[in-house]
């Protein structure tokens, strides 16, 4: 069975739209920042501020091998930082990029305190501009979120789930 990574930046809607799509269709779902944070007994705040963002790093490469079985993966918005990871995602099932534009971001993410890597504009941006190139080359499908629903949104994921049988998939 193929599994279907969801990608994008901070705040591009990953968590919900897994979060929906098991609401709504009852296809399983895990948010890889959570499962990391239930394996470790600790928040990601607190990693970071502990042991730092390489030791962030490896739990969650850790922690992505180890979700075999779930047929639709949240990632975090870094899932593109390390390539063996992309080299993962793409041996193991698809990636969809929930494209969201830096001022949707900007907008959803003003005053959020929960990501260590959301810091001033200049540095967003910077962050921003250098992932959207990883998050567009990795991809096999893009979905546009801007000014869209998070039910348009699954609707779209789930129609292409369905139509291309992408996880009840043997290759
Ligand atoms: N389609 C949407 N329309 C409006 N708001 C949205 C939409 N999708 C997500 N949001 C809001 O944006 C914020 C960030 O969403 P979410 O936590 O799902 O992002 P994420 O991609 O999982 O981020 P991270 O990489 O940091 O885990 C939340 O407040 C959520 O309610
Ligand atoms: O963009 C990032 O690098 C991160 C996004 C979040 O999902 C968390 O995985 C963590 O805050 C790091
Ligand atoms: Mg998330």
């Amino acid at each position: 069975m193929k599994q279907l990574y969801l990608i994008g930046f901070m705040g591009s809607g990953k968590t919900t739209v897994g979060r929906s799509i098991k609401e709504q269709y009852g296809i399983d779902y895990i948010d890889l920042d959570e499962a990391i944070e239930g394996r470790l007994h600790k928040r990601i705040v607190d990693i970071f501020k502990e042991e730092g963002e390489e030791a962030f790093r490896t739990y969650e490469t850790e922690t992505l091998k180890a979700l075999k079985t779930t047929p639709i993966i949240a990632t975090g918005g870094g899932i593109i930082e390390r390539s063996e990871n992309i080299s993962y995602m793409k041996e193991n099932g698809i990636i969809i990029y929930l494209k969201t534009s830096f001022d949707t971001i900007k907008l959803r993410l003003t005053r959020d305190q929960s990501r260590p890597l959301w810091k001033d504009e200049k540095q967003n941006k910077a962050l921003f501009d250098k992932r959207n190139k990883i998050y567009e080359y990795s991809a096999d499908y893009i979905v546009h979120c801007d000014n869209r629903t998070t039910k348009e949104i699954i609707e779209e994921i789930v129609s292409l789930y369905r139509y291309k049988g992408i996880l009840d998939s043997e290759d």
